[in-house]
Parts: C-alpha cells; sequence; structure tokens
C-alpha cells in the first residue's frame, strides 16, 4: 500500500455500512432481473456502435462488460444512462423503460455511475462531493432553507452524517475537507463511487474503475466492490484489466464490434475460443488468452 492509499474498508456488517444505506433492500430474490437491455443499438453516423445487443443485469450480482478497445462498453454504458440517445432497443430498470430519458431522471430511478475520466466538482471538499449526490433526496423547501427550518437542520445535518458515513464506507473519510482536485488519484475515484451511492442506487455501473491503479490498489479497489455488492447493490463494471474482471465477477459479458459475443461466468468466459481470439492482439494485462 501507498503512502497515499486509502485505508482498507470496513466490515460488511458495521454501523457504517447500516448508516450509509439505512432504507435500502439488502436480502435480494437471487436470479431476479433488474435490468433488461434489448437489441440496443447506437449509431454514430455511419459507424454501429452498439450493434443490437440484449443481455440482463441480475439484482444483487457483479457483471463485468468487457471487450477489446473499441467494442462498445462505454457507448452501452452512455446509452443506458442517457448520454446518448440509442437509435434503437429497450433497456428496462425494474420493469420501467428508462430509454430516451434525462440523465439526472435516469439517477433518480437508480442507476449512478463513474466516468472513465474523473469528473468531480474540483474547487468542493470530498464531503462537500458526495453531499451534491445525496442532495436529490432532500425534502426542505426553498423557504425551508432560507429561513433555516428544523427541518432543513435536520436534513443538513443527516446529509452530513451520510456523508461522512460515505467516505468511511470508501475508506476515504479522513479527507473529507480536502478539496476533490488536490486528493491523490487513489482517492478521487474512490471519492467517484462514493458520491454515486449517495444517490442511492439500484444499479451502480463503474466505466474503468481502476485504470491507473497499481497491482495492490486493483485488489484493494476489488475487495471494495465486493463489499458494495454484498452490502446488497448491485454493479455493472465495465474494466481492461481482465485479472481484476476474473476476479470480482460473477458473470462476464462480451462485445467485439459492437456486437454481444459471449455472456457466462468468468471461468467459460477464460476458456471461450471467440473471447480469447478477439482479445489476441491487445495488450497482455489479461492472463485470459
Ligand atoms: N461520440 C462518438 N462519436 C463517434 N464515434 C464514437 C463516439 N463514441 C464512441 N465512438 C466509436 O464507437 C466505437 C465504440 O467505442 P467505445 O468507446 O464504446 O468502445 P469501448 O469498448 O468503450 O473502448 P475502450 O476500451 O477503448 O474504452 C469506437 O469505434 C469509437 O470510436
Amino acid at each position: 500500500m501507498t503512502e497515499n492509499a486509502p485505508a482498507p474498508v470496513p466490515d460488511l456488517d458495521s454501523e457504517v455500512a447500516q448508516l450509509a444505506a439505512p432504507e435500502r433492500e439488502i436480502a435480494v430474490e437471487e436470479g431476479e432481473n433488474l435490468v433488461e437491455i434489448e437489441n440496443l443499438s447506437v449509431k454514430f453516423g455511419g459507424l454501429t456502435a452498439l450493434d443490437s445487443v440484449s443481455f440482463n443485469i441480475r439484482r444483487g450480482e457483479i457483471l463485468g462488460l468487457i471487450g477489446p478497445n473499441g467494442a462498445g462498453k462505454t457507448t452501452c454504458f452512455n446509452a443506458m444512462t442517457g448520454v446518448y440517445k440509442p437509435s434503437s432497443g429497450t433497456v428496462l430498470l425494474e420493469g420501467n423503460s428508462i430509454v430516451g430519458r434525462k440523465q439526472h431522471h435516469i439517477t433518480q430511478a437508480g442507476l449512478a455511475r463513474t466516468f472513465q475520466n474523473i469528473r468531480l466538482f474540483g474547487e468542493m471538499s470530498a464531503l462537500e462531493n458526495v453531499i451534491v449526490g445525496l442532495d436529490a433526496r432532500h425534502k426542505t423547501s426553498v423557504w425551508g432553507a432560507l429561513f433555516r427550518s428544523p427541518r432543513h437542520y435536520r436534513e443538513e445535518r443527516t446529509a452530513i452524517d451520510r456523508g461522512m458515513a460515505l467516505l468511511e464506507f470508501v475508506g476515504i473519510a479522513d479527507k473529507a475537507e480536502f478539496q476533490a482536485r488536490n486528493l491523490p488519484y487513489g482517492y478521487q475515484r474512490r471519492l467517484e463511487i462514493a458520491r454515486a451511492l449517495a444517490t442511492d442506487p439500484k444499479l451502480l455501473c463503474l466505466d474503468e474503475p481502476a485504470a491507473g491503479f497499481n497491482p495492490a490498489e486493483k485488489e484493494e479497489l476489488m475487495a471494495l466492490i465486493r463489499t458494495i455488492r454484498n452490502d446488497g447493490y448491485t454493479v455493472l463494471l465495465i474494466e481492461h484489466d481482465m485479472k481484476l474482471v476474473m476476479g470480482v465477477t460473477d458473470r462476464i459479458v462480451v462485445l467485439e464490434f459492437g456486437k454481444k459475443i459471449a455472456d457466462d461466468k468468468p471461468k467459460a468466459i477464460r476458456e471461450n475460443p471467440a473471447v480469447v481470439a478477439a482479445y489476441l492482439g491487445e495488450e497482455a494485462d489479461d492472463g485470459a488468452a
């Protein structure tokens, strides 16, 4: 662990985890679909970046979305989260269509994400960045906030407590007051995850969360992702590092040239000839081929 490495994540059943997400269902029915993606296509001019892709995300699982460079992984994320409008297809979250809805509506519906290139409010403190995520849940009216009603104070206090609990949950509470842009890189990545969790998502989408990490940091991140899942969240993970994907996911969907070429458990994916062929020639940090 480097000098600036975040603290280990707390115990799964800790009070911190309870405080971070007190209202979420913990018990999950295995196999139940949380998200259903059907024939999703995205076109950029003449290029079909995503070509009629279908897969489901089951409640409580960590699903990996992998594929060589340019395979369409981020495009799929962007189509799911409202950044891109798909040219066709459906995305259902708990049976309700989220295709074509605005990004903040999709977040409110329960889908949160992090970005490949970290997007934080650099001038704000780590705690403030998380409170932004919690803000959507506040019920105080503008008048309540202006005149500092008891309800406003109560919500403000709760937001600080919950924000601190989330920072502790991802192992960076010691830097709560630091400006986000001055945080070490590993802390910034964890802060993005804490901010996404603050929206109390049903599905947490992580876009290459280990990019730029050394092996020790990757190990710690895998532990954090497992903790998040074990705490009752469902996780969709885009990751280029095959070792990380194989080590942390329950199931993997593989894209190549915008099409789905496999959907299986990690062991079967590792032995799948089409997947091995797709990764041949890729830089070998993977161990799959
Ligand atoms: N906004 C865009 N405009 C035009 N083409 C795009 C756009 N975004 C992605 N593409 C193209 O769509 C294809 C899929 O890209 P995408 O970024 O989804 O792949 P990826 O699997 O996430 O790749 P990587 O692992 O390199 O991030 C690529 O050919 C890419 O150049």
